[in-house]
């Protein structure tokens, strides 16, 4: 069954570290972003808390929920998404993710489009690119 906690990476590279979790499915976290501020990039840590659905009993098909308060903008991102275990073990966190807000530096090219909502799939970050 998926475990949230540890390190998790997106397909734009951000790094995501999840506390363990609380009998009430609360955790609390940091992300990690490669985002470009005025024309360089910059790595930045924003703090992260959300809650898994502990209340279902199928442990296999959870739900969750989590806000990151982006350090570098006045901007929030909710992610709401599941996790699924692969046949050969491997999670994934498929999300959807609702910006809110316009950052307050260049914004990241790929955010051009100057959409608010998208989705990001996640993996665990194996050892070697922790
Ligand atoms: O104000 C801003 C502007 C762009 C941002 N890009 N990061 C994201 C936004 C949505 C989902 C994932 C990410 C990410 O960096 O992984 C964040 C805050």
């Amino acid at each position: 069954q998926c475990n949230l906690e540890g390190k998790w990476k997106n397909e734009l590279g951000s790094i995501m570290t999840l506390s363990p979790l609380d009998k009430n499915g609360f955790f609390t976290g940091t992300y990690h972003t490669t985002v470009t501020a005025n024309s360089n990039l910059v790595t930045k840590e924003s703090p992260l808390m959300g809650n898994l659905n502990v209340f279902t009993a199928d442990t296999q098909q959870r739900v969750f929920g989590f806000l990151v308060n982006w350090t570098f903008s006045n901007s929030v991102t909710s992610f709401v998404g599941q996790c699924f275990v692969q046949k050969d073990g491997t999670e994934r966190l498929q999300t959807t993710w609702l910006l809110r807000g316009s950052a307050a530096t260049e914004e990241d090219n790929w955010s051009q489009t100057s959409h608010r909502v998208g989705t990001n799939v996640f993996t665990r970050l194996n050892t070697e690119e922790a």
